[in-house]
């Protein structure tokens, strides 16, 4: 013990150590993966305990169960880490243009305009996580985001009104990169069972991304923003312009981007 140093690289090594525990019990915070680590646990325990108390065929079975561990590990948690690995697998060009007051009106007016005339959409807004791998269910398309854009696709008799459209920042605002794109749905638990699978599309994509969904119902006639795997409360175009505007300044986490969104100087 009295030769034990405790160097700089310790330091580091802890606060990795620290740094990957907490962001991995974030990512699994309130999941079934939570039940999922508990009776991992208990399994370790078991195998402890028969290996102090000498029980010799309990130890026997638990430890063939430990060396196909990492196997079953990987497929407990398949849905966690694929989340994990597409986070941290980030965009780094997306964070490079502003939100701007003109791309945040858009799309409060195209959301709106589809609740007037009584049509469901999906409007999906990227922040860094890329979603390039989403398009292929759906169409590159690349045109500007307005009302009439939003209405064209979302419109009951149009080829390409099921599924989501995909927004994406650029200098000038917000393009639609993406229309008919469908998206992962989250498990039917995670949502009253009067929400249906537009909903369930809009929460599954925000689970496994940082991308903000906005959801108008067909049936309900109400908009929701999802984010983190949320589905918040129902909300006007004032409340979603200011929810909007605060995702996506939360997201660039710096303060002077916000007079851009706000228009003020
Ligand atoms: N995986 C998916 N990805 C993208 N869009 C989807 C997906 N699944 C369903 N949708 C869209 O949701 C529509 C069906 O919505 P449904 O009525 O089942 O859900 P809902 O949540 O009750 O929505 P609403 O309140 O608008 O009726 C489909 O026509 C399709 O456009």
């Amino acid at each position: 013990m009295s030769g034990w140093q405790f160097g700089i690289s310790d330091v580091v090594d802890i606060t990795v150590v620290a740094i990957v525990v907490y962001f991995f019990l974030r990512l699994i915070r309130g999941t079934r993966a939570v039940q999922m680590l508990i009776g991992v646990a208990m399994v370790v325990i078991v195998y402890q305990m028969a290996q102090v108390f000498g029980l010799f065929t309990v130890e026997w079975i638990f430890g063939h169960f430990f060396s196909a561990f990492m196997v079953i590990l990987v497929v407990l948690f398949q849905q966690e880490i694929r989340r994990a690995l597409v986070r941290v697998a980030v965009n780094p060009l997306a964070s490079g243009s502003t939100p701007t007051v003109t791309l945040l009106d858009e799309l409060v007016e195209s959301a709106f305009s589809l609740v007037h005339r009584g049509w469901g959409g999906l409007i999906v807004i990227e922040r860094d996580t890329g979603l390039r791998h989403l398009f292929e269910s759906g169409v590159e398309m690349n045109a500007p985001i307005r009302p009439d854009v939003i209405q064209s696709i979302f419109c009951p008799d149009a080829p390409m009104h099921d599924g989501a459209v995909i927004v994406c920042r650029d200098s000038r605002g917000g393009r639609v990169v993406a229309a008919r794109v469908l998206l992962p749905l989250a498990q039917i638990t995670a949502l009253p069972g009067d929400f249906g699978t537009r909903h369930r599309a809009a929460v599954g994509l925000s689970e496994e991304s940082d991308a903000l969904v906005i959801v108008v119902s067909e049936e309900r006639g109400d908009v929701h923003l999802v984010e983190e795997g949320a589905l918040g409360e129902a909300l006007n175009s004032r409340e979603l312009h200011k929810a909007l505007e605060n995702s996506l300044s939360s997201m660039l986490n710096m303060q002077g981007k916000s007079t851009d969104m706000t228009g003020k100087a």
